[in-house]
């Protein structure tokens, strides 16, 4: 999917600013779009990974959210040669517990049920690989504070949807903003990309807009 680019190549070197490796995205996620154009890092297409996104057994967040995060990267570079690539994962976790995307309503108010009155961790894995195969990763954890939710606010909350395709079964750019009073840590990232390791990632491997 090609993705309208607002700004012209920047570079100093004229070869680089006359022919830019482009930025693929290897996500379906709208939020990671959005946040990759907030900083001006607008990618020239977009190209979701389709993969097994299943939990190991007794598999700890901070290892699932790297593999599934360079599963996802490793799904796309083949058909991008020439292009950094970049992917990333959103794992919310209680303790030793990885959180689904919930499937239906009663698997987000479980979530949600146990999300109330505690705090959680939102980890944010993301891979980039540069065209010379060169890969670089980050792993941000963001600490969440939930209020304690009573039964009405959790079924006003699932009756709204907004739980669909997300991780923990809410989403804090939207109405469970409402829910949660701190956070500690960057708030992006728990949108779906933490924005300053994301730009470190991508400079760091030499990519230019
Ligand atoms: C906790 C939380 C998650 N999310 C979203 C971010 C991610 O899109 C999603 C977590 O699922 P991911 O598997 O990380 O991403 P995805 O399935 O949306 O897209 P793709 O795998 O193609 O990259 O949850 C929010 O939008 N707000 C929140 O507050």
């Amino acid at each position: 999917m090609a993705v309208p680019q607002s700004k012209e190549p920047a570079s100093s070197d004229p070869a680089a600013a006359a022919n830019p490796a482009p930025l693929v995205l290897a996500s379906a996620s709208p939020r990671r779009l959005q946040l990759l154009q907030q900083i001006g890092m607008t990618p020239a297409d977009i190209d979701p990974a389709d993969i097994d996104e299943t939990p190991r057994k007794r598999e700890l967040p901070p290892a699932y959210a790297k593999r599934i995060a360079a599963a996802k990267a490793d799904a796309v570079v083949a058909r991008h040669g020439g292009a950094f690539v970049l992917a990333a994962d959103t794992v919310v976790a209680v303790g030793r517990r990885i959180l689904p995307k919930p499937e239906d309503e009663a698997a987000a108010r479980a979530c949600l049920t146990l999300l109330s009155g505690r705090r959680h961790r939102v980890l944010g894995a993301v891979v980039v690989q540069a065209p010379d195969g060169r890969r670089a990763d980050v792993l941000v954890t963001t600490a969440v504070v939930f209020k304690r939710l009573c039964e009405a606010e959790i079924e006003d909350y699932l009756a709204g949807g907004e739980w669909r395709g997300k991780a923990g079964g809410y989403a804090i750019q939207g109405r469970a903003a409402a829910f949660i009073p701190r956070i500690i840590g960057s708030y992006p990232n728990v949108v779906g990309l933490p924005l300053v390791e994301t730009r470190n990632l991508l400079t760091g491997l030499g990519y230019r807009t």
